[in-house]
């Protein structure tokens, strides 16, 4: 039988990191960059705004015209134009005079203030203004580069793009950008007793016994695109498929690491182990002393393609995923590969004792009401189970507590890791 050498989860989880790599970049149009790593710094080729300008609709003046202004003596002025916003001529403003100008046309040649429409009394007859007060140069002017000045960096190498960067590379007039190619994740489920949910006769047709949907890979998918890489679900492979090993290997050509589910065991039909012997991969870990998910294996090929082996148990294998595949998506994206983690409150005993970490799917939110992260389990705390991966958004971590303790009690504070961002706020939190 394989030989299996236990490590801790902190053991492995270092392994993975110290053999991790930064993913490549790549040239992709901006408007595509959305949620995307950029991958180098990136500065401003031109200032924003490009040139002074109207923060109002008003009259573009001479400041030095409208020191002597105040309300029962006010200035006079001519006016000579209109420019609206995309207009701009070489008229250059005399004294006395001043440019109807709409909010965001060019301050004119010689103007330096602006007064908005509703501090003026106009005279259309007359075409003529009057100021009641005196402006300073400057006043109701934007000024180039005011908001980003050029050369300015204004996007940092690892920052992850959002509405306002793609917005601001669209301002910069900067059509592409350079990002880190998220890692392509191939996802293989093994087992003679899976099949599709999503193949068309599976649907229509009564599942035969002994056998189940895979939904393994349906969760898989979902963590690695809330993680930021790409994936690619194979056919799912039967563990008695005589070229099991030659398909495991077409689909790891085809990725950068490859997600196994299943099989990761010490059965008659657990293939993982013995695939990865036979293409001589250097295994980095085979059993981790936690709980769901202890025989969570990594590999890297001689390609230096990763393999991950994960449970085929449901709940092992989104905590195998979690702990040890995410912190390498992160790694590859330049991302912080620590897991968040809160102290948060018990809301109820945990009677369960258990000689190895325990990593329980959990509900975090945080309470209003208590000032605190408040969580509890969310489901069947059993590795086969899947009730427990509904609503839960972070895994309850235990440490080794012997057999015959009194009960974890509500109220008690524990660690739990954060995975799914965004979703622990709750407007109307209370217990
Ligand atoms: N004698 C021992 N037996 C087992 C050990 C052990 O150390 N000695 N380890 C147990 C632990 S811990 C785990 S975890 C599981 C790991 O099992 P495998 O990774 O080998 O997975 P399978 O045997 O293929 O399947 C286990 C279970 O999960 C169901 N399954 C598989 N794939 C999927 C899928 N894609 N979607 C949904 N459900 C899936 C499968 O039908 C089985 O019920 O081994 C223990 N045994
Ligand atoms: O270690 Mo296994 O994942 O509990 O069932
Ligand atoms: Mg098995």
């Amino acid at each position: 039988m394989l030989h299996r050498k236990m490590m801790t989860v902190e053991q492995a989880r270092q392994l993975i990191l110290r053999h991790s790599q930064v993913g490549p970049s790549k040239r992709v149009q901006s408007e595509a960059s959305l949620d995307h790593v950029i991958a180098r710094d990136c500065t401003a080729p031109s200032p924003i705004p490009g040139f002074d300008r109207s923060p109002y609709d008003g009259y573009a003046v001479r400041a030095a015209d409208t020191t002597q202004a105040s309300r029962s003596a006010p200035v006079q002025l001519q006016e000579v134009e209109t420019w609206p916003a995309g207009y701009w001529s070489d008229h250059s403003l005399q004294a006395q005079t001043c440019i109807r100008i709409m909010t965001g046309a060019p301050i004119p040649d010689g103007a330096d203030a602006v007064v908005p429409l509703e501090q003026v009394q106009h005279d259309p007859q007359l075409q003529t203004i009057q100021v009641f007060r005196p402006l300073s140069p400057g006043d109701n002017v934007s000024r180039k580069g005011e908001d980003i000045a050029v050369e300015q960096t204004v996007l940092r190498a690892g920052h992850v793009i959002g509405a306002g960067e793609i917005a601001v590379l669209a301002a910069l007039g900067l059509s592409h950008v350079d990002i880190i190619q998220p890692p392509i994740i191939g996802i293989v489920a093994t087992g003679t007793e899976l099949i599709d949910p999503y193949a068309d006769k599976a649907l229509r047709a009564p599942l035969p016994y002994g056998s189940l949907y895979d939904s393994n890979s349906i969760m898989l998918q979902a963590r690695i695109a809330r993680w930021g890489a790409q994936s690619i679900r194979f056919p799912i492979l039967s563990d008695q498929e005589p070229d099991i090993y030659e398909k495991l290997t077409h689909c790891l050509q085809q990725c950068d690491i490859l997600v196994t589910t299943g099989g990761a065991s010490v059965g008659d039909f657990d293939r993982i182990p013995a695939w990865l012997q036979s293409i001589k991969a250097q295994v980095l870990f085979n059993k981790v002393n936690m709980r769901p998910g202890s025989v969570t294996t990594a590999a890297l090929t001689r390609d230096r393609q990763w393999v991950f082996g994960l449970s085929g148990n449901p709940s092992a294998c989104y905590v195998g995923f979690e702990l040890f595949v995410r912190p390498l998506i992160q790694a590859w994206l330049t991302q912080p590969t620590a897991p968040a983690t809160v102290q948060a409150v018990l809301l109820h005993d945990i009677a369960k004792s258990s000689p190895v970490h325990r990593y329980v799917r959990a509900r975090l939110r945080y309470c209003a009401v208590r000032n605190n992260w408040v969580v509890q389990t969310s489901g069947l705390d059993k590795s086969g189970a899947l009730s427990s991966l509904l609503n839960c958004n972070a895994l309850l971590h235990l440490p080794p507590r012997p057999l015959h303790q009194p009960p974890l009690s509500a109220g008690s504070f524990v660690e739990v890791i954060l995975t799914e961002p965004g979703s622990y706020v709750s407007p109307s939190a209370s217990t």
